[in-house]
């Protein structure tokens, strides 16, 4: 049996919504080598799906309700996470939010409150999440966002959610001067297209993974298994020396102007 990477590490996985989702093929990942999981899922509607994934495949995980948008709910998960586990070694943030009807058109029309709900969830979210997270890492710790190349980029229908992502990129690098004295690392993987259910939320998304086949130095689009292989490179010992980073899995689309 080859020595597992994860190995007692105890990891919260943040934004499953079903067997496509990004955050479910990065638990699949950290499971396979020797991950215990806990995950938050978003309201009623998702519990089951959610529920339904964990039991089959990770029978015994812990699974807690939270909307990003209310601190209390965020801090009942991490006191839940203190009670029942203790000691925290990762988190994994995988998720965003943004009204679809701002997720095409002109970006100049974006309202206030869609700009601002963009930026609560899918931005600030991460700096809420890490504040407590910290307190549990006494051992040291990894965190794991996700972002998308229309936060470095234009890519038109992006829109609002690219200024949600280069707000979250930057989060990333202040955090990760913040929380480095604790030994906790804190990383994004910008992951190119993939078709999930958030990815219905964007217009034109087909269009994109097209032009990925085409264009990409790998002529291939992107798919959840490889995300879910960095992240738990990021979560191991393997990337210890990397903190503050955004790692591009994108088949090198990133490269090209
Ligand atoms: C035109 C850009 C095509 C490539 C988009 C790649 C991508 C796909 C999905 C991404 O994640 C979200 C998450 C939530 C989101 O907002 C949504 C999603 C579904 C419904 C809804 O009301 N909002 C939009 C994108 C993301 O950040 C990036």
């Amino acid at each position: 049996m080859n020595r597992m990477l994860l190995n007692g590490k105890h990891i919260l996985i943040m934004g499953v919504a079903n067997k496509r989702s990004i955050a479910w093929a990065i638990a699949q990942a950290l499971h396979r080598e020797g991950a215990k999981l806990a995950f938050t899922f978003q309201g009623e509607r998702l519990e089951r799906s959610v529920r339904e994934l964990v039991d089959e495949h990770m029978p015994g995980s812990l699974l807690v309700s939270c909307d990003v948008t209310k601190d209390e709910e965020i801090d009942q998960v991490f006191a839940t996470l203190e009670e029942k586990i203790g000691v925290l070694h990762g988190v994994v943030h995988s998720l965003a939010f943004a009204k679809t009807e701002e997720l095409e058109g002109e970006f100049i029309n974006t309202s206030r409150d869609g700009y601002l709900l963009a930026q609560d969830i899918s931005a600030y979210s991460l700096v809420a999440v890490a504040k407590r997270a910290r307190k549990l890492m006494t051992e040291g710790g990894s965190i794991v966002t996700m972002t998308y190349l229309g936060g470095e980029r234009v890519v038109e229908n992006y829109n609002v959610m690219g200024i949600a992502k280069a707000a979250l990129d930057m989060n990333v690098r202040y955090l990760a001067k913040d929380l480095g004295a604790d030994n906790v690392r804190i990383n994004a993987i910008s992951a190119g297209p993939i078709r999930t259910l958030a990815a219905k939320g964007v217009k034109d998304f087909n269009k994109i993974l097209k032009t990925m086949e085409e264009k990409a130095p790998l002529r291939r689009t992107t798919d959840q298994a490889e995300v879910g292989d960095t992240a738990m490179f990021l979560m191991s010992h393997l990337s210890r020396g990397i903190t503050g980073e955004v790692i591009h899995v994108d088949s090198g689309y990133h490269i090209l102007g």
